[in-house]
């Protein structure tokens, strides 16, 4: 039992699927995450993220495969990894004519928290999540970023060792975007493995590896570095007049993965397969009008788009 702590897998899913009659929205599954991990799961609406994340919770049984979480088979121990693992869902799931605090109270009550500790906790976490001087609104009353400090409060209010959050800052501002960044991080610090389901590139970037989900698939999975640095493609910037017709004659090459038009740019991803990239896009008569044509590194939407079919729409 002297296992390394960090070392101990919390997500373990074998050919994990769901079908909804014959639709499958998670398409065999396998997952791997380590203690300790803020994991994402990067994918455009409809990828899977959602249904795959609530069979990891146990709100959904799988049509096929095996998941076991915190070292509990899912769904047959469902109940007993509920008291383990926080859940945020994409939407708000409190209740808004109860204020912060009845919220809270009400939350602590359901994981059976006793009222010595609820007396501790609840300030605590009103504290840490900049609460205080909002506890007796009503959450239907506060802003998205408000909200979503009370949810993640309410998330963690049993001290989860696992916590799942899906999509939590699609409907907030970009500072409170940051700041709830900052907070998963000081979580993740004190030992909660996180779980956490995004469409935001700069937020996949932020975990410490990812999966990138496509129609119920795993396309890719990893650190952001190394998704990057094994990229399927080479990146240019191409700068020059007509942009908009040059992309799409870049386009209609088989060995363009992607072509996008960023402000006065085109961003460029030219296959692998293509021997000596640069010489072979500078030799194309259909950058010939190009003023400027260089080689810049690899973002997390270049892996997003050779992992996906999305480049070449
Ligand atoms: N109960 C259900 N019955 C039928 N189809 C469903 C059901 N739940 C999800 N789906 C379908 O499964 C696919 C995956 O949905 P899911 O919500 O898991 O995706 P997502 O990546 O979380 O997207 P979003 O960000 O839009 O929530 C979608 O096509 C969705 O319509």
């Amino acid at each position: 039992m002297s296992r390394d702590f960090r070392e101990q897998t919390v997500v373990k899913a074998r050919g994990l699927t769901k079908k909804f009659k014959d639709f499958k929205a998670v398409d065999n599954l396998d997952l791997s995450i380590e203690r300790g991990m803020i994991y994402g799961f990067l994918g455009p609406n409809g990828s899977g993220k959602t249904t795959a994340m609530r069979m990891l919770t146990g709100l959904l049984t799988p049509s096929e495969g095996s998941v076991e979480v915190l070292g509990l088979k899912v769904p047959k121990d469902a109940e007993a990894l509920k008291y383990k693992i926080g859940y945020m869902t994409q939407t708000f799931s409190l209740y808004g004519d109860l204020t912060v605090f009845e919220n809270l109270k009400f939350v602590a009550k359901i994981y059976g928290l006793r009222g010595s500790i609820q007396k501790k906790r609840i300030p605590e976490l009103l504290e840490r999540y900049e609460l205080s001087e909002l506890k007796d609104r009503f959450a239907g009353k506060m802003s998205g970023g408000q909200r979503q400090r009370l949810a993640l409060a309410a998330a963690v209010i049993h001290k989860p060792l696992l916590l799942f959050l899906d999509e939590p800052t699609s409907a907030v501002d970009p500072e409170s975007r940051r700041n709830f960044w900052e907070q998963l991080f000081d979580l993740s610090d004190a030992g909660t493995s996180i779980v956490v389901s995004t469409h935001f590139m700069d937020e996949a970037e932020r975990c410490h590896k990812i999966a990138i989900l496509e129609a119920g698939r795993k396309r890719a999975d990893g650190t952001p570095e190394d998704l990057m640095h094994a990229m399927g493609a080479n990146v240019y910037e191409v700068e020059g007049p007509d942009l908009r017709d040059m992309r799409l004659k870049l386009l209609a090459l088989e060995d363009v993965v992607s072509a996008a038009q960023l402000g006065a740019r085109l961003r460029v991803l030219v296959s692998r397969r293509v021997h000596n990239p640069e010489d072979w896009l500078t030799q194309r008569p259909e950058v010939r009008q190009a003023t400027r044509i260089s080689k810049v590194r690899p973002n997390l939407e270049d892996v997003f788009v050779t992992s996906t079919g999305e480049g070449r729409q």
